[in-house]
């Protein structure tokens, strides 16, 4: 379990899905709740029940009277230059933000709150359950033992990557970021098929989605590549093939991927604001 200590005063801005997430995460790894402040002026019903079972403050508004170790920006990035200057006052000496919001960039989240240590980054809901994936880049004020901290906020809900470029983090929000929905929607889409070739609803759905959830659990144990563990359903002339032959054809999956990772990053681009 890591030890999340240091990262108390934890503010939390934005207790919605991401942001929920991040915290079901980080409570299950051990994160004090009486060291959580949660600013939401109205957080969904089943945080209320957490926030309310668990003993964290809930604030509608930021207190003039804390300083945080940490302020973690989950609201939406329509609203976030809304919202970031009246985080400024939570800003102390050893004080480092990290935004989540899609789009705004390191100087716009600084133009917001003002001179401080800031981490852009971009995780994904798999948080909830510890896989999620989270990759950031910090500003220049950033040091060293707050990197540390991060990281070690950030593996506490799954995997960590830094990034030297901010710019690749538009291209990270559509492959990881959105990506969970892709997968849902294939489950959907799965079942969608299963229906139509003609299998009861209730079956078509749990055939769908016990084979998306087995097929991740064996990429997540096997040291195998996706294409190797692809290869191992393949049977030469089966009906695998027969299937592949659609998907991996011209019109198959690759152009739809590249079209939708082109859209979700250009949308990225455009909520800089
Ligand atoms: N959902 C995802 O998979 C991912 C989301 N993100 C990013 O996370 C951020 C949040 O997204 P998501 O969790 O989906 O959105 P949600 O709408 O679920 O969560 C945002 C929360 O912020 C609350 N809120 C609104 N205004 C304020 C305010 N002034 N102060 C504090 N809280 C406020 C909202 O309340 P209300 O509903 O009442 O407006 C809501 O509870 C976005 O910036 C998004 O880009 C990043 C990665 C993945
Ligand atoms: O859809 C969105 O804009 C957010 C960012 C990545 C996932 N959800």
């Amino acid at each position: 379990m890591t030890d999340l200590r240091a990262a108390t005063p934890l503010v939390l801005v934005g207790a919605g899905k991401m942001g929920g997430a991040m915290l079901a995460g980080w409570l299950e790894n051990g994160l004090d709740p009486k060291g959580v402040v949660l600013i939401d002026p109205a957080p969904p019903p089943e945080m209320a029940e957490l926030i309310a079972g668990r003993g964290m403050t809930h604030v509608t508004a930021p207190p003039s009277d804390l300083k945080a170790a940490v302020i973690v920006v989950a609201v939406k990035p329509q609203v976030a230059d809304a919202v970031l200057p009246g985080l400024a006052g939570l800003v102390g000496p050893g004080t480092v933000v990290v935004s989540v919001a899609a789009g705004k960039t390191l100087e716009r989240l600084e133009a917001g709150i003002g001179p401080a240590a800031i981490v852009r980054s971009m995780p994904n809901t798999p948080a909830q359950v510890g896989r999620g994936i989270t990759v950031a880049v910090a500003n220049g004020r950033v040091t060293t033992p707050q990197k540390v901290l991060v990281t070690a906020l950030l593996a506490a809900v799954g995997k960590v990557e830094w990034v030297a470029e901010e710019a690749l983090i538009d291209a990270v929000t559509a492959v990881s970021g959105s990506g969970p929905a892709y997968v849902f929607h294939l489950v959907e889409a799965m079942a969608e098929a299963g229906r139509r070739a003609g299998l009861p609803d209730a079956l078509a759905e749990k055939l769908a989605r016990a084979t998306v959830e087995g097929a991740g659990e064996l990429l997540y144990q096997s040291p195998l590549d996706p294409a190797t563990l692809r290869k191992n359903v393949t049977s030469p002339n089966g009906t695998t093939a027969a299937a592949l032959a659609v998907l991996m054809g011209e019109a198959g999956l690759q152009p739809i991927m590249d079209a939708a990772v082109a859209a979700a990053a250009r949308r990225s681009r455009e909520l800089a604001g």
